[in-house]
């Protein structure tokens, strides 16, 4: 038996060159893995340079399409594009509000469309009023752009120019009291920056939340070995809806600008991808985030089609081609990916409370001495495992790069040895304090990867140490470095640790890991099962390290 799929409505116009309308929209269902069904209000003949032509539907056989999908199938999320004129608008509040009324409310994002990118007046002007009235208060979320929320406001005499980012956060307000649950601004045409989102002000009433997901996976600290840090040109996207206490809650999106000309149809596939996740019962921050991901990504990968502005690659997440090549803007894509794909684990294990204490050299003694009793029998796992990468290698090269790790490790327990005497603990005392199960259960699972998988497997495994680290020390190293900084360096008990993580040599080991898994990767690209099981690994290991902090902070 087939598991269940999602279904899903766009109610929209077409684009005969595909990039946008309910072609865009279908392409996106189809990637999300929802089944997509259609009602086309308007037939536009078009392509990347312009609309050329524009055919309405009549409004009852607008009608007609919606029955015939709602009356079958049950629909799940729906979403409405250019929807032409007022009278097509009203035919598709109306016959949506009777549906809602007699089968029970679908979430229903309504994408404003008026005009296109191009300029031309895809929705006639006196139909804003019917949308605001009848459609908006149907709709759980609205996804104007700039112009798109100018136009609205406007409409309702409401302040309507919009030109800095404290204006964004002001409009999307009022956009609410439009009517609808909630209100998506989007962010393109208006450049932000991290001060910007720093210093954001809002009266009583309102809070304020910054999704960093995506800046975080950017400005992680190794991605930076090799290239400059994501600029101040950001695009933010703010979400708002009112809580049930009368609260406005706001959400900012942050991510970096992309150059691209392939942005044809970017509004289509947000709301589109908005109407999936919500859909499949996704709440609304986090469908907010995976449909502005999404988005993102599919500028990121297109490749360029027609003469004007192109259209997206909708198939990002199914095509073959899971990873982007290396190139020296992007020289480890798949570590980025694998950072970004991961983002908020991967944060709470590289910026953990104890690595914070530690930075601040407030972290209790004892939770330090119970980690490097146990990083002592974590290493010996780790040589094991590069042992075990020896032995299943099939070329000297690989094989000696392999033993030389575990003879580094083997030094650096030596190492370690003597640096635990510092803190008074014996190297019988090392031997003899029992292994914490977070430690047994990171070690046996490094192991059993090496076991049952292939070498890449395991070095994607070994890979959320050595970077993990890599990371802690050189963010605790640039924080230090900071005016009034809250890393305290000279005179922090955990300064020799911190040394030795942000040190030369160190970073050179995390550069050479760096470039053994980017290699691998583009040397046998992998497919996404074979992508989605080293991310699997790669997630695994980067939750364990945080419970190995986890494990000593809590002194289990
Ligand atoms: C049928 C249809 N729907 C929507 C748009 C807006 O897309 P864009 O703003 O990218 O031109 C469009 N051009 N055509």
């Amino acid at each position: 038996m087939a598991k269940n799929v999602t279904a899903v409505l766009t109610i929209a116009g077409t684009d005969s060159s595909g990039g946008a309308g309910i072609q865009a929209d279908l392409k996106t269902f189809a990637a999300l893995g929802c089944y997509g069904t259609s009602a086309t209000t308007a037939l536009t003949a078009q392509n990347t340079t312009g609309v050329q032509a524009i055919h309405g539907v009549p409004p009852n056989f607008v009608v007609e399409q919606i029955k015939s999908v709602l009356d079958d199938i049950d629909i799940r999320g729906i979403k409405t594009g250019m929807l032409f004129d007022s009278s097509n608008t009203h035919a598709v509040a109306s016959t949506l509000k009777e549906h809602f009324a007699s089968k029970g409310r679908v979430p229903l994002v309504c994408d404003p469309v008026c005009v296109s990118t191009s300029g031309h007046v895809l929705l006639h002007p006196d139909a804003i009023s019917t949308m605001i009235d009848e459609l908006f208060p149907l709709a759980q979320l609205i996804t104007p752009n700039k112009a798109e929320a100018e136009v609205l406001l406007k409409a309702r005499s409401l302040s309507s120019e919009i030109t800095t980012f404290q204006g964004m956060l002001a409009a999307a307000q009022s956009l609410l009291t439009l009517g609808p649950q909630a209100v998506l601004l989007k962010g393109g045409h208006i450049a932000v920056s991290l001060a910007d989102i720093g210093s954001v002000t809002t009266s009583a009433g309102t809070s304020v939340e910054v999704n960093r997901d995506f800046l975080f996976g950017e400005n992680t600290e190794i991605l930076q070995l090799a290239k400059h840090s994501v600029g101040d040109d950001l695009i933010v996207d703010v979400l708002c809806h009112q809580t049930q206490h009368g609260v406005n809650n706001i959400t900012l999106y942050p991510r970096p600008r992309l150059q691209s000309n392939s942005t044809h149809g970017t509004g289509c596939t947000l709301s589109a991808a908005l109407a999936c996740a919500l859909g499949r019962g996704t709440a609304l921050v986090e469908a907010t985030a995976q449909a502005t991901t999404f988005t993102h990504l599919g500028i990121e990968t297109a490749a360029p089609i027609g003469q004007g502005f192109g259209p997206l690659n909708h198939l990002h997440s199914v095509s073959r081609l899971v990873l982007q090549p290396r190139t020296p803007g992007n020289p480890f894509p798949l570590t980025r990916k694998l950072i970004q794909g991961t983002s908020r684990v991967w944060k709470e294990y590289v910026q953990h409370d104890f690595v914070v204490q530690l930075g601040k050299g407030t972290l209790e003694r004892s939770s330090f001495l119970h980690f490097i009793k146990q990083d002592y029998h974590y290493l010996k796992y780790y040589a094991r495992a590069y042992a075990l990468l020896a032995s299943k290698s099939h070329d000297f090269a690989p094989i000696l790069a392999a033993v030389e790790i575990v003879l580094h490790v083997s030094r650096e327990s030596a190492m370690h040895t003597s640096f635990c005497a510092q803190w008074g603990i014996t190297k019988d005392e090392l031997d003899t304090t029992p292994e914490s199960p977070a430690t047994t259960a990171y070690g046996a699972f490094l192991i059993d990867t090496g076991l049952q998988g292939d070498t890449t497997k395991l070095v994607m495994a070994l890979a959320a140490c050595l970077l993990g680290y890599g990371e802690v020390g050189l963010w605790l190293k640039k924080e230090a470095e900071k005016p009034n900084s809250w890393v305290k360096w000279e005179g922090n008990p955990y300064l020799k640790w911190m040394q030795d993580y942000s040190g030369e040599d160190y970073q050179n080991a995390v550069r050479v890991g760096l470039e053994t898994i980017e290699s691998r990767a583009a040397a046998d690209p992998p497919s996404p099962a074979r992508y989605a099981e080293w991310r699997a690994v790669w997630e695994n290991c980067v939750r364990l390290e945080k419970g190995f902090w986890d494990m000593a902070m809590n002194k289990l």
